[in-house]
């Protein structure tokens, strides 16, 4: 005989045991966060600032769709970990960022989310102390200190987004944006792309596939609705009219890097069929150096190579630089000052002289 629901739910009633929780089965603790008009009312973005972020993003609109001759850098350490140094980076890349700026547009890199393939430091705003106290409010808090900071040098900021909602706290500030190798394929990223206000990359996915990265931005050039949360940390329903400026960078892959001619001709022609702008951004690191900085840099001058020799499908190139060369376990203990904690770094005398030959590359395409 085959039992139904009431039979089973009445037995179980009848047993007299304990109430069976249902519920946060697996959770530790759940406590409020500020929210985020708490933290933009505490630190303010400002008229001077905000025109900088705005007339950024525009430059960058531009020099993604072509309008604009110039390259984007996204340049700077592959997480930020020390505010002092990180600082300290922007205030020696500001100079050279001016110095250059007829032919290339340096964002600088801030990256306060990291995307972990199994398990460790997630960044800056979840565990500032890298100690596992996970003191998100202060991580917030700093990451947006730092990136008002980072302003004040003349220097527009990229940041890849992560959380869904840790955006709402700093996108203010952010001139451009990326998703990542791990959460390209995801419809929630798509999706928080579609509303964000800045021009966003997608990376290829972390097994080499460049169509997930344009399915990626033809999700978020579309309008999309979703759950979300308000400026208070309210449950929101959110619609958005969908992003139109995205485009896709390269990485390289498991199979391994993807940034030669006939790799950019291929992305190109995956675009073009998806009716999206042909150009991509390369990123000089990851799966393209094999995570090593020493690499990187023969990378990024064979980059610089292909746009010297007139390579229009590269609009963007993207760094991993600190102020010291290499990378180091991270970790509440003493640290090597201005060394990445998370992946390998250039450091920046050698990105200097990469910005040099970028630089020099912009104004050779321009003759052909
Ligand atoms: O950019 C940093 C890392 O490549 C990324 O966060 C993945 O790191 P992991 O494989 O060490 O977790
Ligand atoms: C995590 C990053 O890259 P990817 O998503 O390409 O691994 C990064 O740029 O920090």
């Amino acid at each position: 005989m085959s039992l139904s629901l009431g039979d089973d739910i009445q037995r179980a009633t009848q047993t007299g045991g304990p109430r069976a929780s249902t519920s946060d089965v697996h959770v530790r603790s759940i406590s409020p966060l500020p929210s985020p008009r708490e933290i933009l009312e505490e630190m303010p973005l400002g008229d001077e600032r905000a025109s900088l972020v705005a007339s950024s993003r525009d430059e960058v609109r531009a020099i993604l769709d072509g309008t604009d001759d110039r390259l984007v850098v996204v340049t700077g350490p592959c997480s930020v970990h020390d505010t002092e140094a990180a600082l300290d980076y922007a205030q020696r890349l500001a100079p050279i960022a001016h110095a250059h700026r007829d032919e290339l547009r340096i964002v600088m890199r801030m990256y306060f989310e990291k995307p972990r393939t199994t398990v460790g430091w997630k960044g800056l705003i979840n565990d500032p102390g890298m100690d596992e106290s996970y003191d998100i409010p202060r991580g917030l808090r700093l990451a947006r200190s730092v990136l008002l900071g980072v302003l004040d040098t003349g220097l527009p900021v990229g940041c890849e987004f992560l959380e869904p909602t840790s955006p709402q706290y700093i996108a203010d500030t952010v001139t451009w944006g990326a998703i990542g190798a791990r959460t390209t394929e995801s419809q929630v990223h798509r999706q928080l792309a579609s509303g964000v206000s800045m021009p966003i990359g997608f990376k290829n996915a972390t097994d080499g596939t460049v169509q997930v990265a344009i399915d990626g931005c033809r999700a978020a050039g579309s309008a999309q609705v979703f759950f979300g949360s308000d400026v208070d940390g309210k449950a929101a329903l959110v619609s958005t009219t969908g992003n139109p400026d995205t485009h896709v960078i390269l990485r390289g892959g498991r199979g391994g890097p993807n940034y030669s001619e006939a790799d950019i001709e291929a992305a190109a022609a995956l675009l073009a069929k998806a009716g999206l702008p042909a150009s991509v951004m390369v990123d000089a690191s990851h799966a393209n150096s094999g995570k090593s900085h020493i690499r990187q840099a023969e990378v990024a001058r064979e980059i610089a190579a292909m746009v010297a020799s007139g390579n229009r499908g590269i609009s963007g190139v993207m760094l991993e630089s600190f102020l010291v060369a290499g990378r180091q376990e991270p970790g509440p203990g003493t640290l090597v000052y201005g060394q990445s904690v998370t992946d390998a770094c250039m450091d920046l005398a050698t990105t200097e002289s990469l910005l040099d030959e970028l630089a020099a590359a912009v104004i050779s395409r321009r003759k052909q």
